[in-house]
């Protein structure tokens, strides 16, 4: 479980992006993060893996007080938790396979680091991985000649071999096209329910957040304005999540009427 209680988040230049966040978020949910650019989604999400330092509040993972981890203890909760990004952050020169393997890295000792040496049972879990996403096929390719949709499953089959209980994505399907935008939350979709990971996603596509997860957060101004059912979502709530009062309400209303149509047309 993850549980953030009374978390506030102020960055060192003064700005605060996170208050008053309670959440609790129970092994196996898949919640969307959903909100206007700069609410403080991406800060929500790297809270959990310790990549930004709350500085006031409690966050644990599993019971653990994730404030309190230093290094040993932040690697071990890393290994736990894998992260997915836009950009997909693959070694593209390189094969595939490779890039799966990557995810043994930090559990192993450190001759086998040097000399890059992986064991059998290594090798079959990477395949294993890529079997899950679909792109077994793929494994002995370069990464750099595949498509963004494939590259970013290389990435969610790496962290997938590292066997976490939880998968962070911000913003993974962002520079997707449509099509291959949904494959991928399908993707997260079957691992949530066969793996039974939890799943939290920051998404800009309120279409795809409301037809795929089953939870959604609305953050706005760094505060948690709506916690519930994907299905509980309507026009009003998401004018409320994503007011704004630089934007004009026209554009906005024709955004949100927009999400909600697709969401229906999806499901
Ligand atoms: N390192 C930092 N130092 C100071 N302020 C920061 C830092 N990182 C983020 N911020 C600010 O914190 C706020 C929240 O940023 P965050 O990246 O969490 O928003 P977001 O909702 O994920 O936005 P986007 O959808 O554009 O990625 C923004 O106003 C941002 O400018």
């Amino acid at each position: 479980m993850i549980e953030f209680k009374e978390v506030e988040k102020r960055y060192p230049n003064g700005y605060l992006a996170l208050q008053q966040i309670n959440l609790q978020i129970e092994q196996g949910e898949f919640v969307a993060i959903i909100g206007l650019s700069g609410a403080g989604k991406s800060t929500l999400l790297r809270c959990i893996n310790k990549m930004h330092d709350i500085t006031g509040g409690t966050l644990h993972v599993n019971d653990v007080n994730v404030h309190r981890l230093k290094g040993k203890g932040i690697r071990h909760l890393r290994r736990n938790i894998g992260m997915i990004f836009q950009s997909f952050n693959l070694v593209t020169r390189v094969s595939v396979l490779q890039n799966v393997l990557v995810s043994f890295v930090p559990t192993m000792p450190a001759w086998r680091k040097i000399l890059g040496i992986f064991t059998k049972e290594e090798k079959r879990k990477a395949l294993m991985a890529l079997d899950q996403v679909g792109i077994l096929d793929k494994a002995y390719v370069r990464v750099d000649q595949l498509s963004g949709g494939q590259q970013q499953r290389v990435a969610l089959a790496r962290t997938l071999a590292q066997n976490p209980q939880i998968i962070l994505a911000d913003e993974p399907v962002a520079s997707l096209d449509p099509v291959t935008a949904k494959q991928v939350m399908e993707d997260f979709k079957r691992i949530n329910q066969e793996l039974s990971m939890t799943i939290l996603i920051n998404i800009h596509h309120v279409d795809l957040a409301l037809a795929y997860a089953t939870r959604v957060i609305g953050v706005r101004g760094g505060e948690i304005v709506f916690d519930g059912q994907a299905d509980e979502i309507n026009e009003e709530t998401l004018a409320f999540i994503y007011h704004n009062t630089n934007q004009e309400r026209g554009v906005t209303n024709h955004a949100m009427e927009a999400a909600i149509t697709e969401k229906n047309s999806i499901a």
